[in-house]
């Protein structure tokens, strides 16, 4: 599997995402991808040097977890994400070939391609090793791509690549995004096998369980550690999240296609699981989503609790709005009195619990670093 690599120290949990929807070119509306048997799929993944784990299914959609993320298939939809050193984009070729082949006379209607920048490209295999590498490769299959980047290019910054003058989806269309790095340790320890047993036991210690309730969850805990999970809902829904423990490259990325008008309480609830030290958020949503008002609020509700916005950008695209934005962790200068038990410090004679503590002592008992307090409450009295 390319998640296995030659520097067994790192891993680039930061995943390649790939959404392409297909249209018959007769009308004929009776197609579906989720007829392509097992075996294509197999040897489509096997181009992009991943595997298939597990499978759930719906009457709307079959879901993969994979040894390098997540698959997705609905009728007219295909999703794959994948980390590590895949090679996802040698699959693009392939699957519209597939699905001419399986399910006749078809035309792509639309396609995105994204990613966050890497934290080691140079560990990619070539065709992903820029994002001007990928953009050549993709441009040589579609006549009207367009690529953006968003963000600050000379530090964290997410592509995107997308086809402009297309009809585009007909379907009400939503995806938001999470990608999140800077873990928080002590929360990361819950998707190690040390910790939990399996992947329903991390599902539940962690709180994924109650993110979006009623979800049909297909977990899987990585041995000695990582994590994956799919949850779908009846409609082609999904929740997808992905969990790159190892302290020194930690990262987790959660993403969704539920429709809401605001995401605000979402991305709580996931901030809430896995405290991380920054994260990129993209909401996406087409003219007849019931998420196109969700850009609104992100753009007044700039403060999320404890963290401090970097980046917010909003672009208009033809079919779709998007909002991206970056935020970090509110870093707190405090003076510390004395260590407790781990969770609860001293800081200028109060007494506080400690959610997370990162960081280093500096001279004296001045500690700096990125402290949460828990649920924000300061207990004891000065
Ligand atoms: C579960 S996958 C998830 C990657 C995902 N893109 C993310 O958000 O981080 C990667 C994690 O599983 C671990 N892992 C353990 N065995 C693995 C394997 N055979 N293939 C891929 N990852 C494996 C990696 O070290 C890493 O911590």
């Amino acid at each position: 599997m390319a998640g296995v690599q030659s520097d067994p120290h790192f891993f680039e949990g930061t995943e390649k995402l790939l959404e392409v929807w297909f249209e018959s070119t007769n009308g004929d509306d009776s197609f579906d991808l989720r007829h392509i048997e097992r075996l294509d799929w197999e040897h489509l993944l096997r181009i992009v040097r991943c595997e298939i784990i597990s499978k759930s299914s719906s009457d709307d959609m079959d879901a993969y977890v994979l040894s390098e993320s997540s698959m997705f298939i609905t009728q007219k939809r295909f999703i794959l994400k994948t980390c590590g050193r895949t090679t996802l984009l040698l699959a693009m070729e392939p699957l519209i070939r597939l699905v001419q082949e399986k399910c006749g006379d078809h035309k792509v209607a639309d396609v995105f391609y994204s990613r966050k920048k890497f934290a080691k490209p140079e560990q990619q295999h070539k065709i992903h090793r820029t994002f001007e590498d990928e953009v050549h490769h993709l441009d040589q299959l579609f006549k009207n791509g367009a690529a953006y980047t968003l963000g600050k290019i000379n530090k964290d910054c997410w592509h995107l690549y997308m086809l402009e003058d297309v009809p585009g989806v007909k379907d009400p269309d939503q995806t938001i995004e999470l990608l999140m790095w800077d873990m928080c340790p002590e929360k990361m320890k819950i998707f190690t096998k040390e910790i939990s047993e399996n992947g329903s036991e991390a599902t539940k210690k962690s709180g994924i369980i109650d993110i979006i309730p009623g979800l049909q969850i297909d977990d899987f805990l990585f041995d000695p550690c990582g994590y994956s999970m799919n949850g779908i809902l009846p409609g082609g829904y999904y929740i997808t999240i992905h969990i790159t423990p190892e302290p020194h490259c930690s990262y987790v990325s959660f993403e969704s296609n539920v429709p809401q008008e605001s995401y605000y309480d979402l991305v709580h609830k996931v901030l809430g699981c896995f405290n991380p030290g920054k994260f990129l958020m993209t909401v996406f949503s087409n003219k007849i989503s019931i998420a196109k008002e969700s850009h609104k609020h992100f753009e007044d509700l700039y403060r999320l609790k404890g963290y401090k916005r970097k980046d917010h950008q909003f672009c208009a695209f033809q079919n779709y709005n998007l909002t991206y934005t970056m935020q970090s962790m509110d870093e707190q200068i405090m003076t510390v009195d004395g260590w407790a038990d781990g969770r609860c410090l001293s800081v200028n004679g109060w007494a506080v619990d400690v959610q997370s503590m990162e960081g280093r002592c500096q001279t004296g008992n001045r500690w700096t670093g990125k402290t949460q307090l828990l649920d924000g409450q300061m207990t004891g009295r000065e």
